[in-house]
């Protein structure tokens, strides 16, 4: 499903150049779930966004389901994260300004999928996540844990082949995480690809691979 080969991604700061990912090799077949370990600031986020297509590196190839990323043009681009990709951010990035049925709704809106078949989806997701009672509230009336959820729910809702989470239980107490995690190992079950960043040792293993980063390499795989 995934294919990066040689990768690297580097900033320039006046003459100086910072390497944050440095020949990156990585396979990831459809149906695996992966965790990438490794200390603050060793590249991880970076090389989730890369697979995410919400960054780009400087060098290197990135095939996705068979699609050169790096050569396809922006729309292109999207439509693929559109269709196919979930991201569950750390920080949840949920829209304020909207209620928790409409923040589940969006990815759907940018599909063009119409407003009765919208409904019925939501209503399914809202159930799976019983937060049914929850789905007029604002973001910042529910609890972390409960807003990591509609996050995760959110990334859902297009039913993806692919799951990225960068620290998805961070801002989580041990059994909100747990649950996350339960509901990674059964979507994985039903076929899903996930790969999730994390600090946790524990988190880690309901992968069944593990890459270690270093400095922005890929040091060993467990
Ligand atoms: N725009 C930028 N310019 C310069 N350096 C950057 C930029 N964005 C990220 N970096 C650097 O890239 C490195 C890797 O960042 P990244 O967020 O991928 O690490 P991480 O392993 O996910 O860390 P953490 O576990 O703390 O989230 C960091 O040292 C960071 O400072």
């Amino acid at each position: 499903m995934i294919q990066l080969k040689n990768i690297y991604k580097w900033f320039n700061t006046g003459s100086n150049r910072t390497f944050i990912l440095k020949d990156i090799n990585l396979n990831i077949k459809q149906g695996e779930f992966l965790s990438i370990m490794g200390p603050s600031g060793s590249g991880k986020s970076t090389l989730l966004n890369v697979m995410g297509m919400l960054d780009e590196a400087n060098e290197g190839e990135y095939i996705f389901m068979d699609q050169d990323v790096f050569k396809l043009k922006e729309k292109q681009r999207s439509e693929i994260y559109k269709s196919h990709i979930g991201f569950v951010f750390q920080a949840y990035h949920l829209i304020d300004e909207l209620t928790v049925y409409e923040n589940i709704e969006t990815p759907l809106i940018y599909q063009n999928i119409k407003s009765g078949e919208r409904k019925a989806m939501v209503a399914d997701m809202l159930d799976r996540f019983q937060i049914v009672g929850k789905k007029d509230l604002f973001p910042n009336n529910l609890s972390g844990g409960q807003q990591q959820l509609v996050g995760i729910a959110r990334a859902l809702i297009v039913k993806p082949k692919l799951i990225l989470a960068d620290e998805p239980t961070g801002n989580l107490n041990s059994k909100q995480g747990e649950e996350i995690m339960e509901i990674f190992t059964e979507l994985n079950k039903e076929g899903v690809t996930i790969v999730q960043v994390t600090h946790s040792e524990k988190n880690a293993a309901y992968g069944s691979r593990i890459i270690h980063l270093l400095d922005g390499r890929i040091e060993k795989e467990s």
